[in-house]
């Protein structure tokens, strides 16, 4: 037992030896679907990928990765980054925080916790500000849950409400943004009928606007902090509304990268800055994006961009975005408590791994990886490299990405004999996929599969494993269809684009010279998703998962 009072100690696997290198290899939004021209991982060409679909049917198979097998309230929700690392990495499933904020808002707990009265203490004198992405995507946050606080609050004494609204158009169709903000926006007009001060202060695109993530770029989270808390932007309309209506209607705009807006009353004055004594939340319960604001609302020596006014307020998270760091220290909900990872116990019992990405999707296989939790467990048994990313492009002007790179150092780190386990995050069929462009993520998946060729290559040489999946869907389906599966037409005859992830099953491949030729997929697991494969890798590590684990995949048979 160590000192947590857990036993560390994993079995022996019964068949399997232990020392060799595993490469554990995830494709970001890479789903499997049928054939056809909206399919950009069918249309290009993915040799590798292909080879291990149809070379080895005992070693391919395909896993959920969305709904309740990660985690997520239904069966409609998309799978994502966050809750399909959580359970790659953690081998079981956890309510994720949409599930928590569902649970917390319908039970009225929200209002009884620690991070509500904390806020509440504010209400008196003060404005209430939420901050967050305002759509129904239910990655990041959820328009209905915003209503219900938004109601919460009102009826528990907060006078005074200003919703600073990021657009979405990447979890949700592009131009979904004015429904929703039509929806919030009539919603506190009845709130101002009933002698409520509501409405929305400022507004931005997500990409352009507060949610950048991984330190990428800080200049999108000031554009934020200029426009919500200074009360400073470029553009300053009368509505919200209206800026959404007016500022889409520009060239090449598209929800997600709106420039941020300000509303101002008759004598042009931002209604709603944040000032002394104010409350504010953010209401994202994911994480990674709101994570950089969190600091720039909490802490007092941030020297990332000047942030000019430094209101005191009480600021709460939806959920805490980070246990280690502690942040923010108050939250309306519990974060899901994602413990005994994979990666936790494979370094307490002699297994040294690497992991690498780019910037963009580097906490991907780090923190979400390792439970939602920053830093090394064992920082003498670990390394995670970070590729620096392009900033300030959007990825389809640059769809090869990093994954070269990546991949190279996923080869060294295989070839120096340091590592029994050199993960990556491959992100370019996800992260062009949200641009929406075909032809761009044709190249990004083509990309990807040779990334996975020099890594298995590398395998081939030094007698490895290898473990190559995905994370959700994305890149398979870009279309949006009726109930049929033909593509959805809008109101022009024009093709809907669907810039987000979906409901996709993922594929996983294993292989390698180091797989005894007697490994291969159990039947009776047909139903399995991402949680199942943390158990697998472990077994492929020699190790037998603790029995709260899902289930493995694998068996090994004797020929
Ligand atoms: O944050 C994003 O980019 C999207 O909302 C979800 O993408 P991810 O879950 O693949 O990061
Ligand atoms: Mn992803
Ligand atoms: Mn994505």
């Amino acid at each position: 037992m160590g000192s947590s009072g857990v036993s560390w100690k994993l079995a022996d696997h019964p068949k399997l030896p232990k020392g060799k290198v595993v490469a554990m290899i995830v494709l970001d939004g890479w789903g499997e679907a049928h054939d056809n021209q909206y399919n950009c991982i069918s249309v290009a060409e993915t040799p590798t990928m292909d080879s291990l679909k149809n070379g080895a049917p005992d070693r391919w198979r395909l896993v959920r990765a969305h709904g309740t097998a990660v985690g997520l309230p239904t069966e409609d929700d998309m799978g994502n980054s966050e809750v399909g690392h959580n359970a790659l990495g953690a081998g079981r499933i956890f309510a994720q925080g949409a599930k928590l904020c569902d649970l917390a808002l319908e039970s009225g707990k929200i209002y009884d916790g620690e991070g509500f009265n904390y806020i509440k203490e504010s209400f008196e004198s003060g404005t209430l500000h939420l901050i967050g992405l305002l759509s129904d995507g239910g990655v990041h946050s959820r328009i209905d849950q915003v209503l219900l606080l938004v109601k919460g609050a009102s009826e528990r004494g907060a006078k005074r409400i200003r919703v600073h609204a990021l657009t979405d158009g990447r979890d949700v169709l592009d131009g979904s943004s004015v429904a929703f903000v039509e929806t919030l926006q009539n919603y506190l007009s009845e709130l101002r009928e009933q002698g409520i001060d509501a409405q929305i202060a400022s507004g931005g695109g997500r990409m352009y606007v507060t949610m950048d993530r991984y330190e990428n770029d800080w200049d999108v989270v000031k554009r934020g902090w200029d426009a919500q808390v200074l009360g400073e932007a470029p553009y300053k309309f009368k509505s919200a509304l209206e800026a959404v209506k007016t500022l889409r209607a520009e060239p090449k705009a598209n929800d997600q990268y709106l420039p941020p807006f300000v509303i101002v009353d008759e004598s042009g004055k931002a209604v709603g800055p944040i000032v002394d004594g104010d409350a504010v939340v953010t209401f994202n319960f994911r994480a990674d994006r709101m994570v950089m604001a969190a600091k720039a609302f909490e802490y007092e020596d941030f020297d990332k961009f000047d942030r000019v006014r430094v209101p005191k307020i009480r600021y709460a998270g939806m959920l805490q975005y980070d246990g280690e760091l502690k942040l923010p220290n108050h939250y309306l909900v519990s974060p899901p408590e994602i413990d005994r990872t994979s990666g936790e116990y494979l370094t307490h019992n002699g297994v040294r791994t690497f992991a690498c990405s780019e910037t963009v999707k580097f906490g991907h296989v780090t923190f979400f990886w390792n439970g939602n939790r920053s830093g090394y467990f064992d920082s003498e048994m670990e390394e995670y490299v970070e590729v620096p990313s392009d900033s300030g492009i959007t990825f389809n002007v640059q769809p090869k990405m990093k994954a070269l790179e990546i991949a190279e150092k996923a080869r060294d780190a295989i070839l120096s004999g340091k590592f029994h386990q050199v993960r990556v995050n491959l992100p370019n069929s996800d992260m062009v996929g949200h641009t929406g462009d075909i032809a761009a993520t044709v190249v990004a998946c083509k990309a990807a599969d040779e990334a996975v060729k020099m890594i298995l290559d590398t395998i081939e040489q030094v007698g490895g494993i290898y473990v190559v999946t995905a994370d959700h869907g994305n890149a398979e389906d870009m279309v949006k269809r009726n109930k049929k599966g033909e593509p959805a037409l809008d109101k022009d005859g024009k093709i809907q684009i669907l810039t987000s992830h979906t409901l996709e099953p993922v594929p996983i491949a294993i292989g390698g010279p180091g797989l005894l030729p007697g490994v291969r997929y159990r039947k009776d697991v047909p139903s399995g998703g991402l949680a199942n494969v943390a158990a697998t890798v472990m077994n492929l590590h020699g190790f037998v998962a603790p029995d709260d684990y899902e289930t493995t995949l694998i068996e090994v048979v004797d020929n």
